[in-house]
């Protein structure tokens, strides 16, 4: 799938037809056995910090665009409206970049998950995880979750593949289940295999717990590549690129990589202006700085190019 540079009224204003981030995320995962590596990012902020340091893609965490989109829980609070407006603005920062963002359930029937489907691909998403967990969800390493049948994954992925190949999109569809928790490891597997064959482009076992279930569910799964979910302090052990390469994973997502570190970082400033009176930022930290961060080099292009002195003396 590629796309043209047409403007409104329809002039090309380049030749070229750039490769959409999608099949781009496509070609790493089909023309190499390399694992991707996506650090979590839940912002624009974030976003932009990960896109300066350099990354094969980027991973949108649910659970970070609930708590900084809303404020609230990874408890199935956001919609498909916050999670797709949120995703666009994130995936269309550096659209050359590769962002997997989370879908949740899909946000509803067959229907729904081919809405969302469509609304990521036209958001310039790369791909999406589409989960079995029923729609009041919740965080895949909390307790207590609960599951849809079999039948109604399948049909969940069904319905998501079959938009992606009616869009004529390379968007990468991943199947992840949450029912290791309450079913098992053979229950997970099952499922998982039902998804690659419904249509999933790559499979996600939610909340693996040991490196012999992580090599299994590689192995059994191939040739669909796996994503790791690499969750700090959850169900899942702390494990290196290196070892997720050697367990055999293609997708290695940090959801807390950004919101962990952030959290620590604004609590003790905000403690510090209340115990001293003073944030005590790094003075290097400018205004310029932090807009040059967020794209102040482009913008000042855009206005040069045309014609314009707007920036000139920032
Ligand atoms: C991957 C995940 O869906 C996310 O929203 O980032 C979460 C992460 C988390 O809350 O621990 C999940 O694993 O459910």
């Amino acid at each position: 799938m590629t796309y043209t540079n047409g403007n409104a009224n329809g002039h090309n204003g380049h030749a070229a037809t750039p490769t959409s981030a999608a099949t781009r995320l496509r070609k790493m995962l089909t023309e190499s056995d390399e694992l991707i590596v996506m650090p979590g990012v839940y912002d624009g902020f974030s976003a932009r910090i990960a896109l300066e340091v350099g990354f094969d893609g980027l991973y949108m965490t649910g659970a970070g665009t609930c708590a900084s989109k809303l404020g609230q829980p990874d408890l199935g609070f956001a919609s498909l409206n916050d999670m797709r407006e949120h995703a666009e603005m994130i995936a269309n920062l550096n659209p050359r970049i590769p962002l997997i963002a989370d879908a949740d359930t899909g946000y509803g029937g067959p229907n729904m998950v081919a809405r969302t489907v469509a609304q990521y691909h036209r958001s310039g998403v790369a791909g999406l995880h589409i989960e079995d967990q029923i729609q009041t969800k919740r965080c895949g390493h909390l307790g207590g979750k609960e599951v849809v049948s079999v039948d109604v994954f399948q049909q969940r992925i069904s319905a998501a593949a079959a938009a992606r190949d009616k869009l004529a999109s390379d968007i990468v569809i991943i199947a992840r289940t949450d029912a290791l928790q309450t079913h098992g490891f053979e229950e997970a597997i099952r499922r998982l295999k039902a998804a690659a064959a419904a249509g999933a482009d790559v499979a996600f076992l939610e909340g693996v717990t040991t490196k012999e279930e992580a090599r299994e569910v590689c192995r059994s799964l191939a040739p669909t590549p796996v994503l790791l979910n690499m969750v700090e302090n959850g169900a899942t052990p702390s494990w290196t690129v290196a070892e997720a390469r050697e367990l055999g994973f293609r997708i290695i997502i940090y959801p807390f990589a950004a919101l962990a570190p952030a959290y620590e970082a604004i609590r003790s400033t905000y403690l510090r202006i209340k115990e001293t009176g003073v944030t005590d930022i790094d003075p290097t930290f400018t205004p310029k700085k932090l807009f040059t961060v967020v794209g102040l080099k482009e913008a000042t292009a855009v206005d040069v190019a045309a014609g314009g002195q707007l920036y000139e003396k920032v």
